[in-house]
């Protein structure tokens, strides 16, 4: 007897295309948070397949080479470009796959004695409102972020975050390369530049963002960026905004009235796992003397079999070594994936 059995389909590019056919033709911040998480496969092999076009359309800008630059870029638009790539990554992050990497920092911060700030609703009287005013409020610099509405946004509320991607899809999160993103001006060292500052001149400076972040989040973002040396610029432009951070911290700690928790200035680094398990260039070791070279050091460190999580905190400028693209494990299963420090 012929079965009756439907045979399932495979995810294919295909779908995704006939998916996108009822959405806009960008994607809108509604289209991407209200449309169904796209299957987990599909979703990886966009992800991937995203990774590797982008890195070869790279080889081939370095290369100047025509054509290929031509058919890759073709391929990533026919594919749906960063939107499409996007979209995988916002299905990863659905709350059924408990792939919103923030709630592993939520979970430190709580550890870490960091509690989320009261809500102005909940307080009912003048002195519970001092209270809160009496509370540090850091601040949260995103880059690479999909959804204003992760575990961890929570913890900062606007304006203490500043959320940025290189494709916006959502209102609140700013349009904006990292790598362009203006590093702040830092208050000059000595006792003078700190006794100068009269108190509305300092308020208006922390208003205006100026104030600096006291932790940044790069979540499965520097596995976007496509060289080594690309890895180790993002890094230490990353470095650079908790120097900042840092400085402000020192010259304004007499003005807090509740002074900065130890951790901050920090970073909350994500990496897909096998970026340091199975690399032929990186391993954790490694990558710790990168941060350390940076000014970093570990406070907390999470594996799960698909990802890396790490918080790191800035304890000020590290040294100015270098670290070249070498050998570190041989193996012919392992991955090339790099950073370079030049
Ligand atoms: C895989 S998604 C990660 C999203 C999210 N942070 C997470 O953990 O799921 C990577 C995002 O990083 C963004 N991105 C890559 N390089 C960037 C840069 N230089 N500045 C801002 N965003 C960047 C990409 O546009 C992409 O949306």
């Amino acid at each position: 007897m012929a079965s009756t059995k439907r045979k399932k389909r495979k995810p294919s590019s295909s779908l995704l295309s006939r998916r996108q056919s009822h959405a806009p033709s960008s994607i809108s911040t509604s289209a991407a948070a209200s449309t169904k998480p796209l299957p987990s496969k599909l979703s990886r092999r966009l992800i991937r397949s995203h990774h590797t076009t982008q890195k070869r359309l790279h080889q081939a800008l370095q290369q100047n080479d025509t054509a290929s630059i031509a058919a890759l870029t073709s391929s990533i638009t026919s594919a749906g470009g960063l939107a499409a790539y996007q979209r995988a990554s916002v299905s990863g992050q659905s709350s059924k796959r408990g792939g919103d990497t923030s709630k592993v920092l939520v979970s430190w911060f709580l550890d870490l004695g960091i509690s989320k700030p009261p809500s102005k609703t909940t307080s009912n009287s003048d002195d519970d409102d001092q209270d809160v005013k009496n509370i540090y409020q850091p601040r949260l610099l995103e880059i690479g972020c999909l959804s204003p509405a992760n575990a961890i946004h929570s913890f900062f509320p606007r304006p203490y975050r500043t959320l940025m991607d290189l494709n916006s899809l959502h209102p609140e999160i700013l349009a904006q390369d990292f790598m362009t993103f203006p590093v702040p001006v830092s208050p000059q060292p000595g006792p003078l530049a700190a006794d100068s500052l009269k108190q509305g001149e300092e308020e208006e400076e922390e208003e205006e963002g100026g104030g600096g972040y006291d932790i940044i989040s790069c979540s499965l973002v520097l596995n976007y960026v496509p060289t080594p040396a690309a890895r180790g610029e993002m890094l230490k432009r990353i470095a650079r905004f908790a120097n900042h951070s840092l400085l402000l911290q020192r010259h304004q700690r007499h003005r807090r009235r509740t002074p900065t928790p130890a951790v901050f200035p920090a970073l909350f680094l994500v990496l897909p796992a096998p970026c340091v398990t199975n690399s032929r260039y990186l391993t954790e070791d490694h990558l710790q003397a990168i941060m350390a070279a940076l000014g970093y050091e570990l406070l907390r460190r999470k594996m799960s079999p698909k990802l890396a999580y790490y918080l790191w905190r800035y304890t000020g400028p590290g040294t100015s070594e270098t670290f070249k693209k070498v050998e570190l494990q041989p193996g012919g299963k392992r991955n090339n994936f790099a950073i370079v420090l030049e």
